[in-house]
């Protein structure tokens, strides 16, 4: 006896297929969209069958939310090519409409005796990237034809969309593959330290350099190099990384001879690079050496039903780790999911989802317990540097904890500050405030374009 999911619009289709099913001694759950079949834990079905034309979602959707349990398309005459399309996404088999009893059982038990047929998760190839709409399949072909190449690529894309997981895409695709890819977030490194992280150093080059260092780009070498955040890269080391891009050299600080290095480079940035050039920010140089292909990644907002698909996924692997099977989203759930404009993108819906699963007391996912409301106090900087608050403010801020207090502060002040001002203010430092950034999941401002 296996369990099996339909999903189907039309009342009378579901209520013969159940009868079929059932007859054969099989367990059945009905859906009539994808939402409702969302609801479900999908991972515990053997088998979904669900019509390829659903209401508010097509069953594509579906192939990437029930991985890796197959899914059997069934689609009407007219649509097969749709059908063969699914098949390349995922699906295990279609079935034209109408069909024949006999037939469909035949396919439901080929599939449920074939444990291949349970797919593996419908992203990038298994690189972890979901994504159903057309800005990530986009996405996704161009990194099957960059990958392939050594050039430079350049991933552009706000705060928390994925470029580091696109940028691991790229490497695992590249034929350097066996070596390793190493990750340097700029913005995390302190400026002073940034040159002999990257190039390193000799023995004595400057004070505290007691020993030599080899940098982060000869250890790349034979393999990718993935400079996040490039735009916070200081001017120096920017003149730097461009000569290791014209030489293939590489001289550690302090160091005359220039050593070979063989790296591919993929750099990622939230920044419009275009417009820190104009304003003398980059390196125009530096620019178009690294903008050889530039990739966009596109925010979680302009990706339509894959935030449910992500949503989804996310839950999964929270019930896993809470071992709490029983999780699902309330249809509530989903359109308060549906409707956020998600500023931090895919780390907040990641965020969102772990916290639902700390906080929902019962199997149902509710809006409250994904936190999804936006701060709408936030204490205002004088020109002087104190912060000025309203009356209710202050009283709003003494009830505040330290973290809230942190996150109000960077989100109201991140537009006119650098990350530099910001530390300096709250009295922590680069690394820190990049840190604090990633546990809160507080996106960094799209409108400050430079400093
Ligand atoms: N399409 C996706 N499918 C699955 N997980 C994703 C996807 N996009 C992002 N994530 C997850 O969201 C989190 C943030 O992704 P990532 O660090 O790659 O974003 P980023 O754009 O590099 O962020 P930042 O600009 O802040 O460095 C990670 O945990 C990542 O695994």
């Amino acid at each position: 006896m296996a369990k099996i999911l339909i999903v189907e619009d039309e009342a009378i289709i579901r209520k013969s297929l159940r009868l079929l099913l059932t007859g054969e001694g099989h367990e059945v759950t009905e859906a009539w969209n994808v939402a409702t079949a969302a609801a479900n834990t999908l991972i515990d079905f053997d088998l979904v069958i669900s019509d390829l034309r659903l209401p508010g979602g097509s069953g594509h959707a579906l192939i990437n939310l029930s991985a890796p349990t197959p899914v059997l398309i069934l689609t009407s005459y007219a649509s097969i090519t749709a059908a063969v399309d699914a098949i390349k996404h995922g699906a295990a088999d279609f079935m034209p409409k109408p069909f024949d009893h006999g037939e469909l059982l035949t396919k439901v038990n080929a599939i449920l005796n074939n444990p291949a047929a349970r797919q593996l998760p419908a992203e990038l190839s298994g690189h972890g990237i979901i994504g159903e709409s057309d800005g990530m399949k986009m996405l996704f072909s161009k990194i099957k034809r960059v990958g392939k190449t050594d050039v430079t690529v350049l991933i552009n894309g706000e705060s928390g969309t994925g470029k580091e997981l696109v940028a691991k895409a790229i490497h695992m695709q590249s034929s350097r593959c066996n070596h390793n890819q190493i990750s340097v977030n700029c913005a995390a490194i302190p400026e002073t330290l940034i040159e002999s992280e990257l190039f390193g150093h000799q023995k004595g080059a400057f004070t505290g350099a007691h020993a030599e260092r080899v940098g982060l780009i000869e250890t790349a070498s034979g393999g990718t190099l993935f400079l996040d955040e490039i735009g916070e890269l200081p001017l120096e080391a920017q003149a730097r990384l461009l000569r290791v891009l014209q030489e293939g050299e590489i001289r550690r600080v302090g160091e005359v001879q220039p050593r070979s290095v063989d790296i591919r480079l993929i750099c990622a940035t939230h920044r419009n690079l275009r417009l820190m050039v104009e304003n003398g920010q980059f390196r125009e140089d530096l620019f178009y050496r690294l903008n050889v292909v530039e990739l966009k990644v596109p925010a979680l907002r302009e990706r339509g039903a894959d935030i449910l698909i992500l949503a989804q996924a996310f839950l999964q692997r929270v019930a896993k780790k809470f071992d709490r099977p029983g999780l699902r989203l309330s249809p509530e759930a989903q359109s308060a999911l549906a409707n956020h404009q998600w500023p931090g993108n895919v780390r907040e819906l990641e965020n969102a989802l772990e916290r639902a699963g700390i906080l929902a007391e019962s199997d149902w996912v509710s809006p409250d317990h994904l936190g999804l409301e936006h701060i709408t106090h936030a204490p205002v900087a004088s020109t002087s540097g104190a912060t000025v608050v309203s009356d209710d403010a202050e009283e709003a801020q003494q009830n505040m904890s330290l973290e809230d207090y942190f996150q109000h502060f960077v989100l109201a002040h991140q537009d006119a500050m650098s990350e530099t001002e910001l530390a300096k203010r709250l009295g922590v430092s680069r690394k820190c405030l990049w840190e604090r950034r990633q546990k809160l999941g507080i996106p960094r401002s799209n409108k400050r374009q430079a400093g």
